[in-house]
């Protein structure tokens, strides 16, 4: 597979940087900087990484077309392109359902809306003239950059969990960004997606929480928070597939709120962590990692925690698992 790695730029610029700096330096392919309205600026953050490396390939993972209209991704994306000598990679999807209710907005027709984006960022980055009278929420009418964009076509990978959402990205995306760690969930995901795609190239990309370290024991300890967020964030459906205590994940849940975090990661069992994380040694990573691409993934997406040492789980990715 190819190596992606996910940072959330919840922490200051310069130690970002040196975080891609030094993935880039252990081989990793991608990474995807996630967009949340309450962190630092994904588009700011990118053009940042763009000038400090040289070779890895840079993505929003993902934004969304609440927060930014279709126009200002299209142009954003294609300025990152230009800035960054033909590397973007544009990860879109539905946005958090969760964050986006406290800026106003109601998360309608997510799926909807994301076709007519997708078609409009291409006919910009094609440099056709965009006309869109039949689309029902962004309605163009002869818009167009002012610049010849750096590439006709960028890539754009969707970012979804729902079924629905993951065909979506079958159809429309040339990748797909699925959080998700476990084999159950690709064993449904990956037949969507193939159905969806046809025989079009297709980069299947997962979102992995990874947590890796020499001592397995303080892989696990570093896991456990990250396991509670996804735990506490994942719909009924998902706790069922993986047959999860919903009693237990609701304790989690109501402990985070409060920020009651010594009850919330004390309540993550092995069966959570199991779901929504993979950890451990090297070898134990590569194990699971063998089980997800014999499933049809091929990019695997190095998210959080990393490990409990970054800078030593990022060297260990790059000399035990990329290889
Ligand atoms: C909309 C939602 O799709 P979903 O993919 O499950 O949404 C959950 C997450 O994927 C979504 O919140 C993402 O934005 C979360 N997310 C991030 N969200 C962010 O805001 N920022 C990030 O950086 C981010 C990164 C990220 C990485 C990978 C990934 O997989 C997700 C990521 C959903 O409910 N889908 C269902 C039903 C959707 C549906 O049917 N909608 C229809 C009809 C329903 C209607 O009428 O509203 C429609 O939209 O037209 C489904 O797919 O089956």
């Amino acid at each position: 597979p190819t190596f992606g790695m996910e940072f959330v730029p919840n922490y200051p610029p310069k130690d970002l940087i040196n975080y891609c700096k030094f993935a880039e330096d252990n081989g990793v392919n991608y990474l995807w900087i996630t967009d949340h309205y309450n962190n630092r600026h994904v588009f700011e953050m990118l053009a940042l990484i763009a000038d400090k490396t040289t070779r890895i390939r840079l993505g929003t993972g993902i934004t969304n077309t609440f927060t930014h209209s279709p126009a200002d991704t299209a142009t954003a994306i294609a300025t990152l392109d230009e800035i960054s000598d033909g590397r973007a990679t544009c990860g879109i999807g539905p946005g958090d359902l969760s964050t986006l209710p406290k800026i106003g907005i109601n998360v309608e027709t997510p799926i909807a809306r994301l076709i007519e984006a997708v078609g409009i960022m291409r006919q910009f980055w094609s440099g056709q003239p965009v006309s869109t009278p039949n689309n029902k929420i962004f309605k163009f009418d002869g818009a167009a950059l002012a610049y010849k964009p750096k590439q006709k076509s960028i890539p754009v990978y969707i970012g979804a969990q729902g079924e629905k959402m993951i065909e979506t990205a079958g159809k429309i995306g040339d990748g797909s960004l699925i959080n998700a760690s476990n084999p159950k969930d690709f064993q449904i995901a990956v037949p969507i997606i193939k159905k969806a795609a046809g025989d079009k190239k297709f980069d299947v990309a997962a979102c992995v929480s990874i947590s890796i370290d020499q001592d397995a024991k303080k892989a696990k300890g570093a896991v456990k928070p990250v396991v509670a967020f996804i735990a506490a964030g994942s719909p009924p459906p998902i706790l069922q597939r993986h047959g999860l205590d919903a009693a237990k994940v609701g304790t989690i849940k109501a402990a985070l709120n409060k920020g009651d975090f010594k009850t919330a990661f004390g309540t993550v069992d092995d069966a959570m962590i199991e779901a929504f994380s993979i950890y451990g040694t090297p070898d134990d990573i590569n194990a699971k990692i063998d089980g997800l691409t014999a499933l049809g993934v091929t990019q695997i997406v190095v998210g959080s925690p990393i490990g409990p040492d970054r800078y030593n789980s990022i060297r260990l990715i790059g000399k035990y698992v990329i290889k």
